[in-house]
């Protein structure tokens, strides 16, 4: 895997909601396109890092938005992968794209739970946990049911995986409040927001990804992203 320069740009959160927008306007993607890409390029990660513990379940936690869905995505690609995936799924939204990656998750017998999981219940089961709670779109204090979820796995001993965002951190500022998670991988999609500056901070045992092989030159341009050279086929990039 070639590993690329760190990306200098840096995303605030009214124009990451933007890119989404064009893509989805402009751009003509559907969000059901988006979605498969950005979990295919997590569960792309979470293969090439977790391999090795194929074997042990793995706790994949969704929330009520589209970050909870990449999350559905990606657990479907990672059983497809030969992983072992289980959902916590605390608010599930009677929202027809929801429930129909619920549903294909369902098909292949992946395990759902809607009531929060005790540290210590974490800790003896999974060998890792994909945290896509909360991305671009959150503000403000940490909301029922999301802030037990939230003290449970920061309490939990496993490795998180964050999607795009940690789990209650600010979008721009990082983790104010001090009720989010703290991810051993961030995976940015699109491009990193600038709470990925802190994550970066935090040294050399954390690994940054960036996925989401999506983007058209022209948004590219006017954004002055500065995507990754994907490789071949690979759908994530590891950042310096
Ligand atoms: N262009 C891309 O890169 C794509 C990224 N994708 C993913 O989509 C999310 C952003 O999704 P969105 O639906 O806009 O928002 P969120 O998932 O972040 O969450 C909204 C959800 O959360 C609730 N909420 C917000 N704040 C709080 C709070 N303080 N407490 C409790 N609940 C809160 C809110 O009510 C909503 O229900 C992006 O990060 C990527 O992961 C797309 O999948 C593809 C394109
Ligand atoms: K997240």
């Amino acid at each position: 895997m070639t590993r690329f320069r760190q990306l200098m740009k840096f995303l605030n959160q009214v124009q990451a909601q933007r890119i989404d927008e064009e893509l989805m306007s402009t751009y003509a993607f559907s969000i059901d396109q988006l979605m498969e890409l950005a979990g295919l390029s997590v569960a792309s990660v979470v293969e090439y890092e977790f391999a090795h513990v194929k074997e042990s379940p793995l706790l994949i936690v969704a929330g009520p938005g589209n970050n909870g869905g990449d999350a559905l995505v990606a657990a479907r690609h990672l059983k497809h992968f030969g992983f072992n995936p289980e959902v916590l799924y605390p608010k599930a939204p009677n929202n027809p794209l929801y429930l129909r990656l619920v549903k294909q998750c369902e098909d292949l017998d992946i395990p759902f739970h809607s009531k929060e999981l005790s540290s210590s219940y974490i800790d003896d089961r999974y060998s890792m946990i994909l945290d896509g709670i909360f991305g671009f779109s959150f503000k403000g204090d940490v909301r029922a049911p999301f802030d037990t979820v939230l003290n449970s796995l920061r309490s939990s001993s496993k490795p998180i995986v964050s999607i795009d965002i940690p789990s209650g951190w600010d979008v721009e500022n990082g983790n104010v409040s001090g009720v989010g998670l703290c991810p051993k991988i961030l995976i940015s999609l699109t491009a990193p927001k600038l709470c990925a500056r802190h994550f970066i901070e935090k040294g050399n045992d954390r690994s940054h990804y960036v996925g989401g092989r999506f983007v058209p030159r022209a948004l590219v341009e006017k954004y002055e992203l500065d995507t990754p050279n994907y490789i071949g086929s690979s759908q994530f990039a590891k950042l310096d």
